[in-house]
């Protein structure tokens, strides 16, 4: 693994930074504009580069899917196996595509299209305008939020992820969740020390509790309506017992386990168009195949395989999704 110096492949830098007591630190993206204010939404314009092992490019597949803007706005999935030349495409591997604007060999050559100097990491997922032939945005929470929002007028299925009354809620509930969840089980399996990684799962295990507390008796984290924050705290919560339970170490107990949270995750896979997103054998191949430092034989485990699709019985609490995701 490596990244972009000056639009060169360099796999010698540093593979994962750290800070002075060996916490995980996460790079700033660099690609930031916004589609509706910097450049406009129009269908078939955009493209999105996904993989569908990554969290954080799941959270806009979901929202994507949800949605229904399948036909505004198109994919390329690369193999969900990353070695030492970051991303790449092997459209022969099941549930993997080709490049489908450029035909390249690795994801790279798409950074290095968008900025021939390009500083920084490789990463999915990437919003690409194929007019100004650039990448508009590489930042997840930002590319949901224009899927979201800019692109409304395209969506086949009348679904609102940032209701007006709930924006504060649900932009709070996002930077609440990233730091010990979606970043959290990152801060954990990447740590460099014991107190890192012991602060990690603290903080980790405290929200989850939190959350778990919180839906008790409210259907969404927000409330009653389905959000980004949900969203969001997805896409972490289906990779968790599968994977960062075991690869991360994030084991003092599963998702499975706790009475509100596992419904709650169960109910969000079922919502129409989820399933179309799910993709277990990539999210397990990525992250045990990936990590060689993790995890030196790259062995695969076969389980725990939990039930995602049983029943989620949360139909009494107040709210539900929109109507356009009841079926
Ligand atoms: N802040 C970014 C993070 C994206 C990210 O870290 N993606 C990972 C995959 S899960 C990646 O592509 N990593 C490659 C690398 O860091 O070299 C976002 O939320 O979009």
């Amino acid at each position: 693994m490596g990244r972009m110096v000056d639009g060169e492949w360099r796999t010698e830098e540093e593979m994962i930074a750290h800070g002075e007591s060996g916490e995980f630190e996460r790079e700033e993206t660099t690609f930031r504009d916004w589609v509706g204010e910097d450049v406009p939404a129009e269908s078939g314009r955009y493209h999105l580069y996904v993989s569908y092992a990554c969290p954080w490019a799941h959270r806009t597949l979901v929202t994507r899917a949800i949605k229904g803007l399948e036909d505004a706005v198109s994919v390329s999935v690369v193999d969900p196996v990353r070695f030492d030349q970051g991303w790449e495409f092997d459209p022969d591997k099941p549930g993997t595509s080709p490049d489908h604007l450029f035909g390249s060999d690795y994801l790279r050559e798409v950074y290095a299209h968008a900025d021939a100097e390009y500083t920084g990491r490789v990463t999915v997922p990437v919003l690409y305008d194929t007019e100004e032939d650039t990448i508009v945005n590489n930042e997840s929470e930002e590319i949901m939020r224009m899927l979201d929002v800019a692109f409304n007028e395209y969506a086949t299925r009348d679904v609102d992820l940032y209701p007006e009354g709930y924006q504060d809620e649900v932009d709070r509930l996002i930077e609440d969740i990233y730091d010990p969840i979606n970043n959290g089980v990152y801060r954990a399996g990447f740590a460099d020390s014991q107190r890192a990684y012991d602060n990690a799962v603290d903080d980790l295990f405290e929200a989850l509790a939190h959350y778990d507390d919180l839906l008790a008796d409210q259907r969404y984290l927000a409330g009653d309506v389905l959000t980004e924050a949900d969203v969001a705290m997805f896409t972490t919560l289906y990779r968790f017992d599968e994977v960062y339970h075991t690869h991360f170490k994030c084991n003092r107990k599963r998702i499975v386990d706790y009475d509100n949270l596992w419904p709650y995750l169960r109910e969000l896979c079922q919502l129409p168009g989820v399933a179309d997103t799910l993709h277990m054998d990539h999210v397990k191949q990525h992250y045990y195949r990936s990590h060689g430092h993790l995890n030196p034989k790259r062995l695969v485990p076969t389980g725990p395989n939990p039930d995602f699709f049983a029943p989620y019985d949360r139909d009494e609490l107040p709210g539900g999704p929109p109507a356009d995701l009841q079926e």
